[in-house]
């Protein structure tokens, strides 16, 4: 049968980029997500964006929300201190074998565990699974509808402290618009719109940037 997209895009990292180099694994999908074949990774603009927060963050528990192929994963984790923890949850089992070998690649999968599972069962788990007290970062970047009923949880199980920073892709395209309203106009959250575009096109999207106040 046919290979899939993700499947594709592993072979073109497999083939291009330097194994245990991350900035070139995020280089090699972003010149085949721009010449071959689109794909919804972060991408680079919006990349930069994210790069940018998490060094301002430079957090010690991270919390990504979807990781289809582990792009977004790896441009995280490269800027992580030694002794740091990203946490990937992953809902499609394809998606999940080829982010793996994607982290595998970089070299970075000391600092990464991706679970396989629906954000909704497993935030409760979080204490439980890795002893994680609370987050000090989280990147939303899974099905939409689910970033706002998923923050509460993550209010519900204290897995959020006083400026915990959640930073959200997609807020206009596909959109989000029950979490912006939510995490705009609550008292509990500070909120900040970073324009650019969505991955690889001119169509305007943006990431949001949220603190938590407690
Ligand atoms: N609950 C739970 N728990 C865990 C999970 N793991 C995965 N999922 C499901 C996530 C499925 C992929 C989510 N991402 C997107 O849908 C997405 C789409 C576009 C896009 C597409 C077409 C267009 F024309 C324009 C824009 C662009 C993006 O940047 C996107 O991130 C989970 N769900
Ligand atoms: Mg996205």
């Amino acid at each position: 049968t046919r290979s899939t997209r993700p499947q594709r895009l592993l072979r073109a990292v497999q083939k291009k980029a330097i194994k245990g180099d991350p900035q070139s694994v995020i280089s090699t999908i972003d010149y085949f997500c721009r010449h071959s074949e689109w794909a919804m990774n972060v991408g680079d603009e919006k990349g930069v964006i994210l790069d940018s927060v998490v060094c301002e963050v430079s957090p010690s528990t991270a919390l990504e929300l979807g990781t289809y192929c582990g792009y977004s994963t790896v441009r995280i984790a490269r800027l992580l201190p030694p002794g740091t923890k990203l946490i990937t949850l992953e809902f499609n089992p394809d998606y999940a074998a080829v982010a793996r070998q994607i982290i595998e690649y970089s070299g970075l999968q000391d600092k990464i565990c991706l679970v396989e599972g629906a954000s909704g069962d497993l935030i409760p788990k979080m204490q439980e699974l890795f002893g994680i007290k609370t987050f000090d970062f989280v990147f939303l970047d899974h099905w939409k509808d689910r970033y706002l009923p998923d923050i509460k949880l993550l209010e519900e199980c204290q897995l959020l402290r006083k400026g915990s920073i959640l930073l959200a892709d997609n807020v206009i395209c596909p959109g989000t618009p029950d979490y912006l309203e939510y995490v705009r106009n609550s008292p509990r959250y500070e909120s900040k719109y970073f324009k650019s575009h969505l991955e690889y096109t001119k169509v305007e999207d943006g990431l949001e940037k949220s603190v938590f106040l407690g």
